[in-house]
């Protein structure tokens, strides 16, 4: 059998590892163990993020009447994390395989530093023959600290540790061109990075577990395939889901976001996730937003910045708006934010932010 990728990350959705009462599927994550045994026995390297710790720990204890929602997600996040973690790493041992565990927050990718440091300890894994599985730590992380779900944490991932593909298993086929309880919603197999359309027939609404529902995942998607991955968001439901998508003699229906051909930098992957740690905030005109925008590799002159709404300093990250407010882009300061009058009227002017260093929303596919 020939698969398509050698080097993938698979998300599984809290739906296609808990049944309809909240209990672990235990059938179900044995059978997609097995599938990714037979994968990485056939020479495919798979890192593994998987959902599921705060639905497997709902069905071991109901909180007392005064814990608030917060505390509740932690009790049954660490109750659940134990669960399904034994669960995977029996499985696996039956198939012959070690797996480990990787619990991680946003901020472990607040800074390069931290961010090389993770790349490093999957690299370790994988290199050791480890199965990593990942999920966020979600009895430390606190609302503005987490991430939007694990659809987003999974994109991180498959972009870290390069992923030819980033496979995004929940209990649908894929996307649908309307809510898919709608009779004549009809399966969207091909997105392209340029492809805005698609996201107006996405509701906000979520399955019962579910933290993000299907708009975060378009939206992953879209930024992920912007960076050269492939995404795959097909059914984790489905018997034999993960070999009938990967092997090159089979079409299973589905959704795949067609990746760019030009794949991102590694920096450049870096800056593209961290808008929640950018220190600056500038606005520049139009001019420059469709010179960013064009064909050419440009970086940001002074000339183009009309404002700068919160000072930065040099390696700062930065967030680039245009004069709407829309976001443009994200950047690394190549110096202070105090020295861009000075750079305005000098006859070369040196980029604010370098084109190495800058991540733009249209051009790399997010939107
Ligand atoms: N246009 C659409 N196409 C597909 N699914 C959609 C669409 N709009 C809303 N959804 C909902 O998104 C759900 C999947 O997201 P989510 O609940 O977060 O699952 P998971 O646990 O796998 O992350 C589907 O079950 C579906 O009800
Ligand atoms: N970290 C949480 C998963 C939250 C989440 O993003 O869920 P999902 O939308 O089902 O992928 C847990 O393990 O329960």
């Amino acid at each position: 059998m020939q698969f398509r990728y050698k080097k993938i990350t698979i998300k599984v959705g809290s739906n296609v590892l808990a049944k309809s009462d909240g209990t672990l599927n235990v059938s179900r994550i044995a059978h997609l163990v097995d599938q990714i045994a037979f994968l990485h026995k056939n020479g495919v390297e798979v890192v593994l993020v998987s959902s599921g710790a705060v639905a497997a720990g709902r069905a071991v204890m109901q909180p007392c009447k005064k814990t608030d929602a917060v505390s509740q997600r932690q009790l049954w996040a660490a109750l659940g994390q134990v669960k399904l973690i034994s669960r995977y790493s029996d499985f696996f041992q039956e198939d012959g395989l070690v797996c480990a565990q990787v619990l991680t927050t946003k901020e472990n990718f607040s800074s390069r530093g931290h961010y090389l440091n993770m790349k490093n300890c999957f690299s370790t894994l994988l290199e050791n023959k480890v199965i990593p599985i990942v999920n966020e730590n979600d009895t430390i992380s606190v609302t503005e600290l987490m991430f939007t779900d694990n659809d987003e944490l999974s994109g991180l991932i498959a972009s870290m540790v390069d992923s030819e593909a980033l496979i995004i298993l929940s209990n649908i086929d894929g996307v649908y061109n309307a809510h898919p309880k709608n009779e004549d919603a009809k399966l969207i197999e091909r997105i392209e990075i340029t492809d805005n359309e698609a996201q107006n027939a996405i509701s906000s609404e979520r399955s019962n577990f579910g933290r993000g529902g299907m708009l975060t995942k378009f939206r992953i998607a879209k930024k992920v395939a912007g960076d050269g991955i492939g995404v795959h968001v097909a059914n984790g439901t489905r018997d034999n889901v993960l070999i009938d998508l990967l092997d090159v003699q089979q079409s299973l229906k589905h959704t795949f976001f067609v990746p760019n051909e030009k794949p991102s930098s590694g920096v450049k992957k870096w800056i593209a996730y961290s808008d929640g740690f950018a220190k600056g905030q500038i606005v520049v005109n139009a001019g420059a937003v469709n010179a960013l925008n064009s064909e050419k590799a440009v970086s940001l002159l002074p000339v183009g910045v009309v404002r700068i709404d919160t000072e930065f300093k040099k390696g700062d990250l930065i967030k680039i708006l245009d004069e709407k407010g829309e976001t443009v882009g994200l950047g690394k300061a190549a110096y202070h934010s105090d020295k861009l009058d000075k750079e305005k009227l000098s006859e070369k002017q040196r980029p604010v932010v370098h084109y190495d260093y800058l991540y733009l929303e249209n051009k790399n596919g997010a939107s």
